[in-house]
């Protein structure tokens, strides 16, 4: 397919004609004559958007995402490449489970799927995983997402043994004696109020702290999932400051939605770690202003209503987040004036791809690349409906909420995955 988008501004202000062919971007004068036209005016092209973090749930939860639904969701969300988390039925933790992954994404996927191996058997944190098999499958980042891989001997082994072949462990942050399974509000007055157990702040940034010293002691590559709290911030800037190799994630709903959501008992807004108050959401926007935080990840966590609907206590944590991710970040940080487009396109795009070492994703909107890319308008808003969302899930935290609806066209390989 040929495209010829025409007066489109790109993140750095410039306004250009951008042509695409045969999945590349090319120079205008090599478009066939019958190229569609889009007219850019108004719009921002940027590079598409890449997501470290994303729950698929297939195989195993077919009944909640499955390859098609979720990279569908990422499309309308603005996103060419997705790392698969392994937290499936079985888990993504041998060779096979990765190549089995890579043939459903090859059949199915409306974007780049990028399986994460799970870092120990099972994911039980006891035993390491076959690493260098699944490293020999392409994978880069290396995760026990849902759990916290709390053992240090384990977690320094795991930094050592990725070293030579250019892994990162992504870490859950949560201590399992101060978080356990129950733990589900922000511990603070609102928890003791409605007698929810309580998820203290500490029980993410003690783990923090204890992994970049593994990260410095080893030497090896460390990045922290879905960061919540002040003192992570603190943790993570100490580090990078000390010259260790950490990267950080904060997640869209960390960044816009405070605890007081769960006062009413509605588990949509069930989710670990548990949405905080907004000291701690003012640090995490600040340290994603300044970089101290890498990246936004979107942690899209699809449940099926059967596991939504119970006690709060015990009802599965976790929330969407693709199809609202750039609406989110375009509210609190670019409309704000706290960052600007570039910036924006380094968290959600160029670092992601670096992170997870993905050479052809994130990269600059310019001839001979790759034709990866997201028309949006910065001006549309609109209602969230959790109905319209491609998500074969319903749990979205932003249902009913006004946000900006930007995504106009997404272009993956150069063909497009979705159009408004
Ligand atoms: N974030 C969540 O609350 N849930 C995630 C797991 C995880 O990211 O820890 C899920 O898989 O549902
Ligand atoms: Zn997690
Ligand atoms: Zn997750």
């Amino acid at each position: 397919m040929s495209l010829l988008i025409s007066g489109v501004r790109l993140a750095d202000g410039t306004v250009t004609d951008v042509a695409v062919h045969e999945g590349l971007i090319v120079p205008v004068s090599d478009l066939p004559a019958d190229a569609e036209r889009v007219d850019g005016d108004g719009l921002l092209a940027l590079p598409g958007l890449v997501d470290l973090h994303t729950h698929l749930r297939e195989p195993g939860r077919e009944d909640a995402e499955t390859v098609a639904s979720g990279t569908r969701a990422a499309a309308r969300g603005g996103f060419t490449a997705v790392f698969a988390m392994p937290n499936l039925t079985p888990a993504t933790d041998t060779g096979e489970a990765v190549a089995y992954l890579n043939e459903l994404a090859a059949r199915d996927a409306h974007c780049e799927v990028v399986p994460i191996g799970a870092v120990t058997k099972g994911r039980d944190g006891t035993e390491l995983a076959e690493l260098g098999m699944m490293a020999a499958q392409g994978v880069t980042v290396f995760s026990d997402d849902g759990a916290c891989i709390h053992d240090s001997l384990i977690m320094r082994r795991a930094l050592t043994y990725l070293k030579p072949f250019g892994g990162v462990v992504a870490q859950h942050a949560q201590d399992p004696r101060l978080a356990g399974p129950s733990a589900c509000c922000h511990e603070s007055e609102i928890s003791g109020r409605l007698g929810l157990p309580g998820w203290p702040t500490v029980a993410e940034s003690t783990i923090i702290a204890r992994d970049v010293q593994l990260a410095e002691f080893t030497g090896g590559r460390y990045h922290a999932c879905h960061i919540s709290t002040a003192e992570s911030v603190e943790v993570i800037r100490w580090a990078k400051k000390r010259g260790i190799d950490v990267t950080a994630e904060v997640t869209p709903h960390h960044l816009l939605l405070d605890t007081p959501h769960v006062e009413g008992y509605d588990t949509t807004f069930k989710v670990n770690p548990p949405l905080r108050t907004s000291e701690h959401i003012e640090a995490l926007r600040e340290a994603l202003a300044d970089g101290t935080i890498d990246v936004v990840g979107t942690d899209h966590a699809p449940h099926a209503r059967q596991d939504k609907d119970h006690p709060f206590d015990v009802a599965s944590p976790g929330m969407l987040g693709l199809e609202q991710a750039l609406g989110v970040v375009i509210d609190v940080m670019v409309n704000t004036g706290r960052m600007d487009w570039a910036t924006l396109v380094e968290r959600m795009s160029a670092a992601p791809a670096r992170i997870g070492r993905l050479p052809h994703q994130g990269r600059q909107i310019a001839v001979g690349e790759p034709a990866n890319l997201v028309l949006v308008d910065p001006t549309r808003r609109a209602t969230v409906d959790r109905a319209a969302s491609a998500s074969r899930s319903r749990n979205n935290p932003y249902h009913g909420i006004d946000l900006p609806d930007p995504v106009e066209l997404t272009l993956w390989r150069g063909a497009v995955t979705y159009r408004r």
